[in-house]
């Protein structure tokens, strides 16, 4: 059954944001989860958008933890994309695609001196278990076939292009590094090639 948009929503955001919002529900995702989109700015008028696909951190986005880099950057992209017209798309991945109590139980591993993926593995994990192809089915119901994609992590725009979304640009995020989470980007960048330039950061 093909992908389409169920209801869109207007949403209010702080005067900050400078923008409209709105934030739209599918049919049909393959994966059967609550996956939102989040339209913001003048998409219409946007050439191409700027999208950005964010795993869920209930920790960092509600929470405000310092463990990762996740609220940092779910605000910087909200702003970008405000500014230039697209979509976040806010995906139920927990936890790298392993769910919550998983990276918890990571986290616990984590203070014992494994870093993020050594610790996913300990638990029986790979070290990424994210597929995009619910985000491919969103932005094509959504009518974005090209898009420039907000991202430091490669395995993104390599799934989004093999999916067949036609990537025309990746813009990497400014890098939200502070003493908590410095050892969490520095295995990003040492295991999955993560665009994170910490030198210039610190
Ligand atoms: N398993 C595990 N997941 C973590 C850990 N720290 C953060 N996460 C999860 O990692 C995901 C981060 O997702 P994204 O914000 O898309 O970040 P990313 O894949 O590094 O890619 P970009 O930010 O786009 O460069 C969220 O689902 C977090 O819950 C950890 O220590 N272990
Ligand atoms: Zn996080």
């Amino acid at each position: 059954m093909p992908v389409r948009t169920r209801v869109t929503v207007p949403l209010e955001f702080p005067d900050g944001y400078r923008a409209t919002a709105e934030v739209v529900t599918f049919t049909s995702l393959s994966d059967g989860k609550e996956h939102l989109a989040l339209a913001f700015g003048d998409v219409a008028g946007a050439e191409v958008p700027l999208v950005r696909l964010h795993s869920e951190c209930m920790t960092g986005d509600v929470f405000g933890s310092q463990r990762c880099d996740c609220g940092p950057q779910l605000r910087e992209a909200v702003q970008r994309i405000a500014e230039t017209g697209g979509y976040l798309l806010y995906l139920r991945q927990e936890g790298r695609g392993i769910g919550l109590y998983a990276k918890l139980d990571a986290y616990a591993l984590q203070d014992t001196g494994m870093d993020t993926y050594e610790a996913n593995r300990a638990l029986g994990h790979a070290d990424d278990e994210r597929d995009y192809t619910a985000a491919a089915q969103m932005l094509e119901a959504l009518g974005a076939s090209t898009v420039d994609l907000l991202t430091n992590n490669p395995d993104k725009s390599r799934q989004l292009r093999d999916l067949g979304v036609d990537v025309r640009t990746v813009q990497p995020t400014a890098v939200h590094a502070s003493p908590a989470n410095v050892r969490y980007l520095q295995a990003k960048v040492a295991h999955t090639q993560h665009t994170i330039d910490l030198a210039s950061a610190s």
